[in-house]
């Protein structure tokens, strides 16, 4: 498809086998990490529903809520106008690349020493496409650095530049040799399934694998790769039907997104609980290890408690959008909340 193109592609989807249920995998796996965890629990069934009430009344306060499992339309996405949307109203294959750029960059900023936090990098970028639309072509991609990082995000100091440019190299690569240089193509692939953009990505990209193994048995959380469907999906309006390829029929599978900003909320309002050790070392700011048991403990009862507080809900938000009103709300109020666990990370 050329660059421009408006992207329609009606779905194939029938045609195409059903994708491998890595999506399933997460609920599964993350599940089977709580039945033995030693380090972090999920809250008591009267914390759940009381954290529940108050998400509802809040959220139906806000006028947020779905009828009949369809998507609401009402949990913000971009509320503040921080990303790049400019031909996603007409289909156009810009926003996706835009997205696919930002969520191979949506990891671990903490370390930062300005402070950069994810609006930075969304408007960052969404800057850099305005002023020179072919600055996230495949081919640039294939030659990022460092420096063509730092200097869409200056003046923050970018942690693990040279990571991200690596991220961004290996995206231009498959996205030029697989998929004619447009991650609109590789979304078109997919046949309307979140689901499958997924696997897709998690098995084309190296940098989207993230798996784990706890206690010798494979865990699945794939935060950034869950992220982008996300994103995509939201980008170009929420379509659930008609010919659009970004008009995902299988949303409601998506989970959760484990990070650092989620359960940093979800311990206070008492539906997470850390063991004194861990709680300590999280206040004294100490790194745990990626793939350490504490880590994705942490990681793994975080989707559990959402699925939870879904459900203790009503079921009327997707675990997507759950996901946005914790972290927005964390985002509002994260000066009073405990410091978040600090892992240095690719993943999220
Ligand atoms: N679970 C979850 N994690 C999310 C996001 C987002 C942004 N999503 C957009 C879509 C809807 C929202 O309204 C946003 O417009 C970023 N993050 C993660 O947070 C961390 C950065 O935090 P801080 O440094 O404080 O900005 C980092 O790991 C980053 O990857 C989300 O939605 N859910």
């Amino acid at each position: 498809m050329a660059a421009g193109t408006p992207v329609s592609s009606a779905a194939a989807a029938a045609a195409l086998p059903a994708p491998l249920d890595i999506v399933g995998r997460v609920r599964s796996t993350t599940a089977r990490v709580m039945e033995a965890a030693r380090h972090v629990s999920l809250g008591t069934e009267d914390a759940f529903a009381a954290a529940a009430s108050e998400l509802a009344a809040a959220a139906t306060a806000a006028g947020i809520g779905a009828k009949d499992g369809a998507a609401s339309t009402s949990v913000d996405w971009d509320a503040a106008g921080w990303h790049y949307c400019g031909d996603a109203s007409a289909g156009g294959p810009l926003t996706c690349q835009y997205v696919f750029v930002l969520d191979s960059l949506n990891w671990c900023f903490w370390p930062s020493a300005t402070s950069m936090e994810y609006d930075a990098l969304a408007v960052g970028l969404r800057k850099a496409v305005e002023a020179d639309p072919s600055v996230f072509s495949a081919e640039r991609l294939q030659g990022a650095t460092a420096a063509d990082v730092r200097g869409w995000l200056a003046p923050h100091d970018v942690p693990e530049a040279e990571e991200r440019a690596e991220m961004l190299r290996e995206l231009g690569h498959v996205l030029a040799a697989e998929y004619g240089g447009q991650a609109a193509n590789l979304v078109s692939a997919c046949g309307q399934s979140a689901c499958r953009l997924v696997a897709l990505l998690a098995s084309r990209l190296p940098g989207f694998r993230d798996e784990t193994v706890y206690r010798g048995r494979r865990v699945f959380l794939y935060k950034r790769a869950q992220i982008l469907a996300a994103d995509v999906w939201a980008a170009y309006g929420r379509l659930t039907s008609g010919p659009s390829p970004f008009a995902f029929r299988d949303m409601a599978s998506l989970t959760m997104f484990a990070d650092y900003r989620v359960p940093q909320l979800l311990l206070p309002m008492g539906v997470l609980r850390y063991s004194p050790a861990l709680e300590a070392r999280i206040a004294a700011q100490e790194e745990l290890c990626p793939g350490s048991e504490e880590e994705v403990e942490i990681r793994a009862a975080s989707v559990q408690a959402v699925e939870k507080l879904r459900h203790a809900m009503g079921g009327t938000l997707l675990s997507v959008e759950l996901d946005w009103l914790l972290w927005q709300r964390g985002e509002r109020s994260k000066e009073k909340l405990p410091p978040h666990h600090r892992t240095r990370t690719v993943c999220y």
